[in-house]
């Protein structure tokens, strides 16, 4: 378990992490998100001992970084994918990181394998394609077989196949009961790959609690119902004070949906007490982008008039399915 708790770092005047606390658990994955900028990687930086604490503190099972004996079959990471020689093979590179940690020589050829690179593993690792060195990353961070692993932007630049093969990955190690971290500005990858979320704006936390619960909590549920009595239904269910409105997709049937956290049982005890016919009662969720958006709705607004005085969490507007980025100071 990864437990930071009141964690700062200033860099200046720039507060990149503000007070955080948070638990990273194991047999899941965490989704780590927020903006550009947001304080993503200076948090990892610090589970690290990369990067010093201006206050607070941040432990793994108990312990700092600095103090565990051998940090790479406790805790493995990925934070920058072209952290590679590039003359060096991917198995040169590998084995180099393994003698110089005490590791088991067999270790190299078995992770090479977990990700998918044996056949490639004596070429040039500056030959490699941006998918082929987050696998080699990866490969680095699986060396120590450790149960805890932190992932920074793992998908970032990957073709669909790469995107899914990294999630499928990130589910298998959780499924093993490790820990694993993974940061991410791509929402609805995120909405794909993680079970828990930390969110965090302007180094602040926002959220951590499980994806679904933060969608429903944020953007709420709705009850799809199709029935051949639809206009009688919709009748039944306004005198129960439920709001309601009807969609007619040009593809499909003419559909019903009840808003209000209304769950699917009731609405089909309702149908059933009243002998409606029903052909679909299905529980619609919000999108992780609306929930990232309704849960830094207010700032938004005051983002976009007011954005020279804006001190406290703020959270630029989404585009697509990303986090939009604000522009990133210098470092
Ligand atoms: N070494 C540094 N010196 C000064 N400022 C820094 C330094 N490292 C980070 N910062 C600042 O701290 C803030 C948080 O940066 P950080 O890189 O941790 O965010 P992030 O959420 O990982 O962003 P990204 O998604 O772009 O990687 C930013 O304002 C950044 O400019």
């Amino acid at each position: 378990m990864i437990e930071a708790k009141g964690l700062t770092k200033r860099y200046g005047a720039t507060v990149a992490v503000d007070n955080l606390s948070f638990e990273v658990k194991p047999g899941k994955v965490t989704g780590f998100l927020g903006p550009n900028g947001a304080g993503k990687s200076t948090t990892m930086r610090m589970i690290l001992g990369l990067d010093t604490p201006t206050s607070g503190d941040v432990r793994i099972d108990g312990q700092h970084y600095r103090d565990l004996h051998q940090p790479l079959t406790k805790i493995g990471a990925l934070l920058d994918a072209k952290w590679v020689h590039p003359n060096r093979s991917a198995r040169a590179h590998l084995a180099w990181m393994a003698a110089s940690n005490k590791l088991p020589k067999d270790r190299v050829d078995t992770v090479l394998d977990m990700v998918g690179l044996s056949s490639v593993a004596n070429k040039r690792a500056g030959a490699y394609s941006l998918g082929m060195s987050q696998r080699l990353g990866i490969a680095g961070a699986l060396l120590g077989d450790p149960e805890i692993l932190l992932f920074d932007e793992p998908v970032n630049g990957l073709d669909p196949e790469g995107i899914v093969w990294i999630r499928t990955f990130m589910h298998r190690l959780a499924d093993e009961g490790r820990t694993v971290l993974v940061s991410s500005h791509l929402l609805s990858e995120m909405a794909l790959t993680a079970e828990e979320l930390i969110v965090i704006g302007r180094g602040k936390l926002i959220a951590q609690s499980s994806t679904t619960e933060f969608v429903d909590r944020a953007s709420g549920t709705t009850v799809k119902v199709r029935s051949p009595q639809l206009d009688q239904f919709q009748g039944l269910l306004q005198q129960h004070n439920l709001v309601t409105r009807v969609e007619e997709p040009d593809d499909q049937s003419k559909a019903l949906f009840v808003e209000g956290n209304v769950t699917t049982d009731q609405i089909g005890e309702l149908a059933a007490a009243q002998g409606i016919v029903l052909h679909e009662l299905t529980l619609q969720r919000g999108s992780l982008e609306a929930a990232f958006m309704q849960m830094t709705g207010d700032s938004v607004e005051y983002h976009a008039h007011e954005i020279a005085e804006v001190t406290d969490v703020n959270v630029p507007a989404l585009s697509g399915t990303e986090v939009a980025a604000g522009p990133k100071e210098d470092n």
